[in-house]
């Protein structure tokens, strides 16, 4: 057998000490059919079958991978519930890999929602029941003081990048403690689908320091710590203490990407670690590099300028204050205006109202720079009425907020009002996709963080965009690890930006669309991951050297491909 096995060229960044024996002594036979990343079940050739041992050990058809892809998606079609193909999804990325993803890859738009939101939320609620095998690293308050050890229990060496959850905020359904495992088990089944990333170089992580959901504290099938989250000092060590190890075992170019804390650790591990480590918050910047992208290219629908629209948001946490930010940046680059001015064009509106001055001294440090002068406004309608936005957000986690009160404010103040409800998974979306088209007669240009279906209303078709940010962080990903980058900027978020507006087409702005569809992902995140390698190299943040001529070409040669190998 040929090994080590090329997955993708980036296989040639490995460093020297290459791939571990423990493939090398495994792969072949009973337990070649077993290893997840080299099996290929009925796909095995008859002179495959000879030279390893797989003789008898399977019937004798030999089927090609798309057959098999065709199968299995038949078969997926079969279960009515929705979290019964979410396992058939996991169980099979357990026992083989390339099937997994030449499958997802394949059928994008229909599997999307079942490896990530809205299933993945259902996933995680009932992680503990339906646990099999682990999917991830577990670091616990008992690895305390231990982690680097932790870090070298997990059977891959070449790690590029890390997602990594405390579990405290998972999508909008609040503290889901050690279960929420899904997510960075999901973000990194997108990060080799949608960006090419070698799965063998991902590694899902959740630090678990306890939980204070108490569903889940009573329930007999929870698996992590049963014990209250431990915060300060305790929490902030074994944080440090990660940090510290990860960057020791993979090396400066190591990418973290943290996902789903609370706000009040997203911000504070953000900014602490972004001068030291390749750090990058997919709540905070990946989302709003999402938005603007997406804001961006409604302009072609709607009109005007970025500096001539006004925001409002619902929910001022990570993914309203960090895309609020990233549209203030923006506003002020293009008209040269100072970041405060541009600001100002910007509203939030959190749990206590509009965001005022008057509040300023009570308010989260993130929220301190959309503090503008204002009377104090309680409601969300009132305040729709009061600031005319041409643009609402929703990113307050909370579903059902967008009223009909307040989308039929927008629609009487626009002629084409621009309603984003972000919030994920679907229960949460502050209104669907056919209240919006609905109350405003058919006018909205809407996008949703969960997918929706297309909605027909009065004869005319509307297909709502996803929002989400699954459209950045695999391609952003890619751009950084390809270039050997080793922090994440603003203007490489600003850049990801660009380059998703850029990819919506004619026919998508036709359909009313401000984002392209999925299918044509991959294409998407190889621009996305060269316009960042570009500006990581032109802000001399780059390691990889020289600077390859063809950016967005050698983006799509590193990626991974899902097609079997022959093995000799
Ligand atoms: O996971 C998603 O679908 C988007 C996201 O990051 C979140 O909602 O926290
Ligand atoms: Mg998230």
């Amino acid at each position: 057998m040929e090994t080590p096995l090329k997955d993708s060229v980036l296989d040639f960044y490995i460093d020297d000490q290459g791939v571990t024996p423990w493939t090398l002594s495994v792969a072949s036979g009973y337990n070649l059919l077993r290893d997840p990343h080299h099996n290929k079940g009925l796909a095995f050739t008859e002179k495959e079958r000879d030279a390893h041992y797989l003789c008898g050990l399977l019937p004798p058809t030999v089927i090609s991978q798309d057959l098999q892809v065709k199968r299995l998606l038949n078969n997926l079609r079969e279960y009515q519930v929705p979290l019964q193909k979410y396992m058939a999804m996991m169980d099979l990325q357990e026992s083989n890999e390339k099937l997994f993803y030449k499958l997802l890859i394949e059928h994008v738009e229909e599997l999307l929602p079942v490896v990530y939101t809205p299933t993945v939320g259902e996933a995680c609620q009932k992680y503990g029941s339906i646990f099999k095998r682990p999917q991830g690293l577990y670091i616990s308050l008992k690895e305390k003081g231990k982690i680097l050890e932790v870090l070298r229990n997990w059977p891959e060496r070449n790690i590029q990048v890390i997602v990594v959850t405390d579990g405290e905020r998972i999508l909008g359904l609040g503290d889901l403690g050690c279960q929420g495992m899904g997510i960075p088990v999901g973000k990194l089944s997108l990060y080799s689908a949608l960006g090419g990333v070698r799965p063998s170089a991902c590694l899902p992580v959740t630090i678990d320091v306890g939980t204070n959901n108490e569903r889940l504290l009573n329930d007999e099938f929870y698996i992590g710590l049963r014990q209250k989250r431990a915060t300060g000092q305790e929490y902030t060590e074994l944080v440090h203490e990660f940090m510290g190890a990860v960057k020791q075992n993979y090396g400066e170019k190591i990418l973290i990407q943290f996902e789903d804390f609370a706000n009040h650790n997203a911000f504070d591990l953000l900014e602490k670690y972004s001068n030291t480590h390749l750090v990058f918050n997919d709540d905070i910047q990946g989302t709003a590099s999402v938005v603007l992208a997406g804001v961006v290219a409604a302009l072609k629908l709607v009109g005007g300028t970025l500096a001539d629209h006004t925001f409002l948001f619902l929910g001022a946490g990570e993914a309203g204050t960090g895309i609020a930010e990233l549209i203030a940046l923006e506003i002020s680059k293009r008209t040269s205006t100072a970041l405060e001015d541009a600001r100002k064009k910007i509203w939030l509106v959190d749990s206590k109202g509009l965001i005022v001055s008057s509040r300023k001294e009570s308010l989260q440090h993130f929220k301190k720079p959309w503090a503008h002068e204002h009377e104090p406004i309680k409601d969300l309608i009132d305040a729709v009425k009061d600031i005319k936005p041409t643009v609402l957000i929703g990113t307050s986690g909370v579903g059902r907020t967008f009223t009909k009160d307040v989308v039929e404010a927008m629609a009487a103040i626009n002629e084409k009002p621009i309603i984003l409800a972000l919030s994920n998974p679907t229960s949460q979306s502050e209104c669907t996709a056919e209240e919006a088209y609905t109350w405003t007669k058919g006018r909205a240009i809407f996008a949703s963080g969960s997918p929706f279906n297309p909605v027909e209303y009065e004869g005319n078709v509307f297909v709502p965009g996803q929002a989400n940010n699954a459209y950045i962080f695999p391609g952003f990903g890619l751009g950084l690890i390809m270039s050997g980058t080793i922090r994440v900027r603003n203007d490489m978020l600003l850049a990801a930006s660009e380059a998703l507006a850029a990819q919506v087409t004619q026919e998508n702005f036709d359909k009313g669309l401000i984002y392209p569809p999925f299918t044509n992902i991959r294409k998407i995140s190889a621009n996305i991951a060269a316009k960042v390698a570009a500006k990581a190299y032109e802000l001399g943040l780059a390691t990889r050297l020289p600077q390859p001529e063809d950016l967005v070409k050698h983006a799509e040669s590193c990626m991974y491909s899902p097609s079997y190998q022959n093995y000799r």
